[in-house]
């Protein structure tokens, strides 16, 4: 596994885990043998209803908690003061967790326009110990902006949909210049038709990878952090195994222009869809 660095000093791992639908006994098992495997960045959302099995997990995996970097995120509806600090100290009760190293706003919901109040909870949770480090999922320049503004205080993480169809060149040049990590969600576009693209299928087959792994690859080579979801093994795995290979220059090129202006999974938009 490598590494990035956020701007805070945190190592974190350059590939995570998504655990979206990975619930019950079923996910629980699948999220400590993705531990198992060598994940050690898991991403969890209080909307996932996931929590309870991301702890069971974790106490059942054959690694100590101080090695995982643990991902939760608070939803919408809890953004108002004083709903955020107990949805949060929610979340660590779900988990079975006395802190997480990650927390993150799930959605700007910006008809609501609550999620500075909510930043400023997160701030809060940061100073009491409860949390590590704090960002934002699915952040647009003018969110991220009032963050700056109101509060002086930045995410260090903006959690965005990127895969080939849909690559937030803007989104990604932002975080960048303001030093914030981006990470990938869906980052196989969930396994849609996206994975029998014949531009991937042929770059794939000339780096003996599979599509998945060349798409893992190509995020990681735009200084993105990919959280892939698998419930098996296999795949596990498979997408773990993306750190021997460097796709080139042109290559990279074929892929990027791949995207397209519509080529979101589902259709959500954060400068206008809410998420409760
Ligand atoms: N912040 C936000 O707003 C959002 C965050 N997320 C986070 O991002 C994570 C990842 O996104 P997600 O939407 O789950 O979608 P992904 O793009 O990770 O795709 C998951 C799908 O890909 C399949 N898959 C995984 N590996 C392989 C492989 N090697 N070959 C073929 N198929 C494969 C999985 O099937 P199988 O299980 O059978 O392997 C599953 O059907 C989520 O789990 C969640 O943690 C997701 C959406 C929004
Ligand atoms: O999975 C998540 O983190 C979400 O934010 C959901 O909106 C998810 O993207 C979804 O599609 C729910 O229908």
């Amino acid at each position: 596994m490598e590494y990035y660095t956020l701007a805070n000093g945190m190592r974190i791992p350059q590939l995570g885990f998504g655990t979206y639908k990975l619930n019950g006994f079923s996910g629980a098992m699948a999220i400590k043998s993705a531990i198992n495997n060598g994940y050690r960045l898991l991403d969890s959302a209080y909307n996932y209803e996931n929590e309870g099995a991301l702890g069971q997990g974790i106490r059942d995996a054959d690694v100590r908690r101080s090695d995982l970097l643990v991902t939760s995120k608070l939803p919408g509806r809890y953004y108002a003061h004083p709903k955020a600090p107990s949805a949060l100290q929610e979340s660590l009760y779900r988990s079975g967790l006395d802190y997480f190293d990650i927390y993150l706003l799930h959605w700007p919901n910006p008809q609501d326009d609550q999620y500075v109040e909510a930043w400023n909870a997160l701030i809060a949770a940061q100073q009491a110990g409860l949390v590590r480090t704090i960002g934002v999922c699915n952040f647009l320049p003018a969110h991220l902006d009032r963050l700056q503004q109101e509060t002086g205080v930045l995410p260090q993480i903006n959690q965005i949909e990127l895969h080939p169809y849909f690559n937030q060149l803007e989104q990604r040049q932002y975080d960048e210049e303001h030093n914030i990590l981006t990470e990938a969600w869906s980052p196989l576009g969930r396994a849609s038709e996206m994975l029998k693209d014949p531009t991937l299928i042929e770059i794939a087959k000339r780096y003996h990878k599979t599509v998945v792994q060349l798409i893992l690859r190509w995020e990681i080579q735009l200084n993105v952090l990919p959280i892939p979801k698998s419930s098996n093994d296999r795949n596990q795995l498979s997408n773990l195994d993306v750190f021997d290979f460097t796709i080139t220059a042109s290559d990279m090129d074929k892929i990027n222009v791949l995207t397209k202006p519509d080529g979101r999974t589902h259709n959500q938009d954060p400068a206008t869809y809410q998420e409760f």
